[in-house]
């Protein structure tokens, strides 16, 4: 059911520590949810988000990113497949041109409309993001998958706020969100190792998908799509598809938290 680009030929640094692109544990990839494994000994996720660690709200050019004060473990998660803590850094989301598609990760070769990323890092590990995403154990990322459905009070606040960062490179100050409104009630999900999804696509993340989708409405994706890729000034590219395609599993096992 899925297709992905053929290997690269094996390459000397092969071996290096940390393969990056046409490396051995690339993200995504489809969760084929009959080959996961339930690990019993996977903990419960412990989540704890401080709402004033919220900073702004920016386009980047590829999506929209809030963005966090992590000058302390304020905003941070520990437990589940996690041997340390970790502070979160921002969240984002990948969406498609029409609810079809636009899903980083698949379900049985399922696309979700969208996706949803929190990105934290090992600051027990590591004195800075930037030093943790070239470590295997450097991230930890929670995607949470997003199908078309009731309106979404929670995320409303967030859409109310993009018109103002519709351009690339545009920022609004965003001071006070508590992503846990985001997440699922259902504490179930699955843990594989990964790979950032767009450069520098380094193999530093430890993934974990929550099971069950939140639900947004059609006018909610849509303000989603009204986006641009590109800057003030330049011809208008809107921001939709920004998702990467599916990679090879190769040698990896998905863990799951339930039976
Ligand atoms: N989509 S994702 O794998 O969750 C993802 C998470 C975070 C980032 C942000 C990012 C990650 C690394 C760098 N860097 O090292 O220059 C710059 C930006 C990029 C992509
Ligand atoms: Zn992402």
């Amino acid at each position: 059911c899925c297709s992905y680009r053929l290997r690269d030929a094996l390459h000397p640094l092969w071996q290096s520590p940390l393969t990056i692109p046409g490396g051995t544990r690339q993200s995504p990839i489809n969760i084929q949810w009959r080959d996961s494994v339930y690990d019993p000994f996977l903990k419960p996720l412990k989540i704890s988000y401080d709402p004033t660690t919220c900073l702004h709200i920016w386009n980047n050019g590829y999506s929209f990113l809030v963005e966090f004060d992590d000058s302390a473990d304020r905003s941070i998660i520990v437990g589940g497949p996690l041997e340390n803590q970790y502070r979160l850094k921002q969240f984002h989301f990948h969406w498609g041109a029409v609810n079809d598609w636009g899903s980083e990760h698949t379900v049985d070769c399922k696309f979700y409309p969208a996706e949803l990323h929190l990105v934290h890092w090992n600051a027990v590990e590591y004195p800075s993001f930037e030093e943790a995403v070239m470590e295997g154990n450097g991230l930890a990322v929670i995607g949470v998958f997003l199908k078309l459905g009731a309106r979404h009070e929670g995320l409303q606040t967030l859409v109310d706020a993009l018109p103002a960062v519709r351009h690339k490179d545009t920022v609004i100050e965003f001071d006070v969100f508590d992503p846990s409104c985001l997440l699922p009630s259902c504490p179930d999900y699955w843990t594989y190792a990964g790979s950032l999804t767009t450069p520098p696509l380094t193999e530093s993340v430890t993934w974990i998908i929550k099971k069950r989708p939140i639900e947004v409405d059609e006018d909610q994706l849509e303000a989603f799509r009204t986006l641009l890729f590109s800057s003030h000034g330049e011809e208008e590219r809107r921001m939709v598809d920004n998702f990467r395609p599916l990679q090879p599993l190769m040698d990896r096992t998905v863990r799951s938290s339930f039976r």
